[in-house]
């Protein structure tokens, strides 16, 4: 997949081949399923994550369509994750086929803004485009606001080829949990207690449900901060450590 007019994109990277930094925001959180050189959290402007999207490829069927997440436009929002950065089109290629033809998502440029930023990375404190995949409302799969013990309720009882509907939805919470301790997402955390609590009433053990057919793999984030300590503070943009704020900026 060529990327037209790839903006030039933060955090350096140079070399022959384009580099692109593609922003996960769900399952690419933890399974990209592609190669990246870094893997940088931090979040985008303007946007919440949302469990609208419909999904028959991975985590459901066409007769009982799982939930995954999309990005709802909101002034006032912001959504965490991570950002890869990636060269050459094998991951672009990969991701076409996964998000856009099996999953009903459209790309669009959004500024990422890394939660650790060090000069000596290459990754400024400046905010950079990343491309990210969002499913719109006018995607075939598509379900739009419901109320939420509906979603989970659908999560419950969804699997598809990917592996059970509830992995999807906890394997990111735990992704958010580990990486961004404190980082707000109320309908994220809200939907994974109602799911945690549907499934111990049916008497299942969660952790079968998070036995797959892809394999989550734990990735080492942020690895530019071990040069953290050397910069001065006008490049260290972080977020305190202790707990993240929900910022409303
Ligand atoms: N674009 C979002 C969502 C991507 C996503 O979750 N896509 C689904 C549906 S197409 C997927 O690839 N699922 C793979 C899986 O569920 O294992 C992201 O950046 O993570």
């Amino acid at each position: 997949m060529e990327v037209q007019n790839a903006p030039t994109t933060g955090g350096g990277g140079g070399g022959s081949t384009p580099t692109v930094w593609v922003f996960g925001y769900g399952s690419l959180c933890w399974y990209p399923g592609f190669e990246y050189t870094d893997c940088i959290t931090g979040y985008i402007r303007g946007y919440v994550r949302r469990f609208w999207q419909g999904n028959v490829t991975h985590r459901g069927t066409k007769e009982k369509p799982g939930r995954v997440a999309t990005l709802i436009e909101d002034k006032e929002g912001i959504t965490w994750g991570c950002a890869f950065r990636v060269t050459g089109s094998h991951a672009l290629d990969y991701l076409q086929q996964r998000e856009c033809t099996l999953g009903g998502y459209v790309t669009e440029y959004i500024k990422f803004y890394p939660r650790i930023a060090t000069e000596q990375s290459g990754i400024s404190g400046e905010a950079f485009p990343a491309l990210v995949y969002i499913a719109t409302p006018k995607n075939e799969h598509w379900i739009g606001e419901e109320p939420l013990l509906v979603t989970a309720r659908q999560i419950v009882e969804c699997r598809g080829p990917s592996g059970h509907n509830v992995e999807y939805l906890v394997r990111l919470a735990m992704f958010m949990r580990d990486e961004l301790p404190g980082a707000c997402d109320e309908h994220l955390f809200e939907l994974e207690g109602l799911v945690r609590r549907f499934v111990a009433e049916a008497n299942v053990q969660l952790e079968l449900l998070l036995v797959g057919n892809v394999t989550p793999h734990r990735i080492r984030r942020d690895t530019h901060e071990e040069v953290r300590r050397h910069v001065t503070f006008e490049y260290t943009s972080r977020v305190p450590d202790t707990k993240l704020r929900c910022l409303h900026i």
